[in-house]
């Protein structure tokens, strides 16, 4: 199967996600090309200083050349005026890949049109960085060139997965999708009690970050499961064991994240009923 070298990539929205997206693709050189439509000038002139070709609003895209792949980085809530304008691209050939929560490949193929090629992804924040986590569907209509398209792009951006289960799609965003969100708040957790127990504010931060960085490193690349590695940092009667006594007891910290990836889940479930 051949693969068009370059990637044309038409984004909708440049908030966060689309951000995050973008400026990874953007740091490959020529290997893909964006046009961002934004209707925020800060957040066009952000992407465009990278490089993007930036446009004020859908109409304004010219119907050639046809993307290769649109990505739809708005709201769920923006979704269903946003599906309608690019119905044309879809129609001349276009793979249209979104990212938002919730809405579902079948509510996007009603929007788009009989036929069209449909993705949908969820990525997280780290892509910025090339340390995303990407998981997508596609739909029968999307060809095996366009899967591979898809997969190459988003492979830019950190990990890809394709799952053949749609279902499973509010689970993964409420793990990989916000897990980010989780991450971030144990750093200033951690940083925070760090100047609580007296140290001063420069070193603290660095120890929560470098502390979270190793950990994560550690964790995928050791072939230790994280149980292991975290006994292996826990002394009989030490100073881990005090703090895990806390962490994991009766109102401890297991229970907090279940019921977090649980409430989130739900949300997700939710944000597809709209
Ligand atoms: N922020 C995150 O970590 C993640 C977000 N997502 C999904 O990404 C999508 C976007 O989320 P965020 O980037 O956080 O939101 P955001 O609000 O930061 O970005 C959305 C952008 O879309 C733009 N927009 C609105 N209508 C538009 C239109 N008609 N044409 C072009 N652009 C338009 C807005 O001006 C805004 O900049 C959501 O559907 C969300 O579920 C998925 C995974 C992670
Ligand atoms: O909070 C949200 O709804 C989006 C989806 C996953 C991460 N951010």
């Amino acid at each position: 199967m051949t693969v068009r070298a370059k990637v044309d990539v038409l984004l909708i929205g440049g908030g966060n996600m689309g951000h995050a997206l973008a400026s990874g693709w953007l740091s490959q050189g020529s290997a893909i090309g964006v046009r961002l439509v934004e209707p925020a000038e800060p957040l066009r002139r952000r992407l465009a200083g990278l490089g993007a070709v930036t446009l004020a609003d859908i109409a304004s895209v010219p119907a050639s050349p046809t993307p290769d792949v649109v990505v739809l980085a708005v709201k769920p809530q923006q979704m269903d005026a946003v599906l309608s304008e690019v119905a044309r691209f879809a129609a001349a050939g276009a793979l249209v890949l979104s990212v938002a929560a919730g809405v579902g490949v079948r509510r996007m193929e009603e929007a788009l049109g009989a036929g069209a090629a449909v993705v949908r992804c969820m990525p997280n924040t780290p892509a910025a960085i090339g340390a995303g986590m990407m998981v997508c569907v596609a739909n029968e209509a999307a060809s095996a060139e366009q899967r591979a398209r898809a997969q190459r792009l988003l492979g830019f951006s950190g990990r890809v997965r394709f799952v053949d289960d749609e279902a499973l799609m509010d689970a993964v965003t409420a793990v990989s999708g916000s897990g980010p969100a989780y991450v971030f708040h144990m750093i200033d957790c951690l940083e925070r009690s760090a100047i609580a127990e007296g140290l001063p504010a420069d070193l603290a931060r660095e120890l929560a970050l470098q502390t979270v960085y190793g950990a994560g490193r550690l964790a995928r690349e050791s072939e230790a499961d994280p149980a292991t590695l975290r006994r292996q940092v826990t002394s009989p009667n030490g100073t881990t064991a005090a703090a895990l006594a806390e962490l994991m007891g009766e109102a401890g910290i297991d229970r907090v994240v279940a019921r977090a990836v649980a409430a989130a889940r739900r949300r997700s479930i939710e944000l597809g009923s709209f």
